[in-house]
């Protein structure tokens, strides 16, 4: 038996993913004790969610892979319990939402989890409904899944997770889709879970957000984890306010809406773009940030109004028409990565292979250029997503909050592969709730409510 006071301790943690040969996470030690609120930090692609998969056991269990050490919890080995078994004792949110979502609706998702649970149907019932307000979800309470933005849908799941009050909680990037609004929620929530004992594990790379709210910081590099001494400076960084929406005269126009609308909503405020003008939609979570992109490239099809590109009206072309002109990076990258490796994935679309080369290194992924795309983490999917879009070279590039995620270095290239896009007289049009990204690149702004 271990020291029994530890909710959870890792001893020498290792893990090699199937097929390769050299470990993902090596000799991980680290201790989470109750009431308190720890931070794992790292670069994309350094191991923080794989050393999470190990802990709840879905790494190897449904991963394969080889795994040693020892994981105890409260001084009980746990190293060889399944998923099954560890989720009696931990609340697990996974990166990508959508994997974890059960049923098609609001309501039943919330009802789901605690009737997994044996309680009364009076009991579930007040424990969804307060779930509903304490997320603010309440108006999608009969929503279904499909209706809700990636934001609400990690509010939702984090609710069906804090109804549950599991003794722990095992975060990936609980903060990633979340409107500042819903940031500051979550934290004062958390915030509370911890002063009443329970005990919280998160992935964080914008760790000012938690700097003063966490009891340690763990930083993850190339698998080998080490305890952050020091506190952490605070950024010096200044916040721009971004100019209002506006655009210069003397450049062609490229695309243009007017009186755009969708599924019985009102119009969505008309947008008139020029060459090389980079747009921030912006907005809290559900606004419609994503529906108007999937508007603007023809994946959906407006109720009302009219969608020109380049002068010509597009608005009952077909998505492939305007996909010759524009290219989309989804939210979630898994959709849109279909080649058996990194390097196809970028070659595919008749491109000179120096420049898909040249590319890739100035998205920091030529190390894994023989890789299969799924066998990325999922800040390398997403630089990999827009690398695909930008070697094309389009017009008109939509991001759909695909910075979350991303350490400085690594975010730091993607803005500069997107500057380059732009100075050449590309259009970007993008949604991110990050004001840090908004002082970089001086965007011009497009409010929706
Ligand atoms: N199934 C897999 N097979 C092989 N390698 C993998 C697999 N899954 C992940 N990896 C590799 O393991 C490394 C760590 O990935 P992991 O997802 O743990 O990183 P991360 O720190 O969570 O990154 P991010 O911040 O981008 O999510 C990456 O180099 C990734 O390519």
């Amino acid at each position: 038996m271990e020291n029994t006071s530890s909710l959870l301790k890792v001893v020498d943690l290792s893990f090699t993913h199937l097929g390769q040969t050299q470990p993902t996470i090596q000799n991980v030690n680290l201790t989470l004790n109750p009431g308190e609120l720890v931070v794992l930090a790292g670069g994309t692609g350094s191991g923080k969610s794989t050393l999470l998969n190990c802990l709840t056991g879905i790494a190897p269990e449904h991963t394969g892979g080889k795994l040693s050490g020892q994981v105890f919890c409260r001084g009980e080995e746990i190293t060889s319990w399944s998923i099954r078994m560890r989720s009696q004792l931990m609340g697990i949110l996974l990166q990508n939402v959508e994997t974890q979502i059960f049923t098609d609706q609001v309501w039943e998702e919330l009802v789901f989890g605690l009737e997994n649970w044996n309680l009364p149907p009076g009991e579930i019932q007040d424990l969804a409904q307060s779930a509903l307000t304490e997320f603010d979800l309440v108006q999608q309470r009969d929503w279904t899944i499909h209706q809700l933005s990636a934001g609400q849908k990690q509010r939702l799941l984090l609710a069906c997770l804090l109804t549950r009050q599991p003794d722990m909680l095992l975060l990936d990037e609980p903060f990633a889709f979340l409107d500042t609004a819903g940031v500051q929620l979550l934290l004062e929530l958390l915030k509370k879970r911890v002063a009443q004992g329970q005990a919280v594990l998160l992935i964080e790379h914008r760790l000012e957000l938690l700097r003063e709210s966490c009891d340690r910081i763990y930083k993850i590099e190339s698998g080998q984890v080490s305890l952050l001494a020091s506190p952490l400076p605070v950024p010096t960084q200044t916040r721009a306010e971004p100019p209002p929406h506006t655009s210069k005269k003397d450049k062609p126009v490229v695309l243009k809406t007017e009186n755009l609308s969708w599924g019985g909503y009102p119009p969505f405020p008309d947008l008139q773009v020029m060459a090389g003008d980079i747009v921030l939609l912006k907005g809290e979570n559900g606004c419609g940030k994503t529906t108007l992109l999937k508007l603007l490239s023809g994946l959906l099809k407006p109720s009302t109004g009219q969608l020109e590109i380049l002068g010509r009206d597009v608005t009952r072309q077909s998505v492939v028409t305007i996909s010759r002109l524009l290219g989309f990076v989804l939210q979630n990258p898994n959709h849109q990565l279909f080649a058996e490796s990194v390097e196809a994935e970028v070659t595919q679309s008749r491109v000179e292979p120096e420049q898909a080369k040249r590319l890739l290194k100035a998205l920091n992924l030529s190390h894994c250029i023989q890789k299969h795309p799924h066998a990325l983490s999922q800040g390398q999917k997403r630089r990999l997503a827009l690398g695909a879009v930008l070697v094309r070279e389009p017009k008109i590039c939509l991001l759909d909050e695909i910075m979350v995620g991303q350490d400085p270095a690594s975010l730091g290239l993607m803005l500069e592969a997107l500057k380059t896009f732009t100075k050449k007289g590309g259009v970007l049009i993008f949604t991110s709730h990050d004001p840090g990204i908004a002082t970089v690149l001086q965007p011009q702004v497009l409010l929706l409510h």
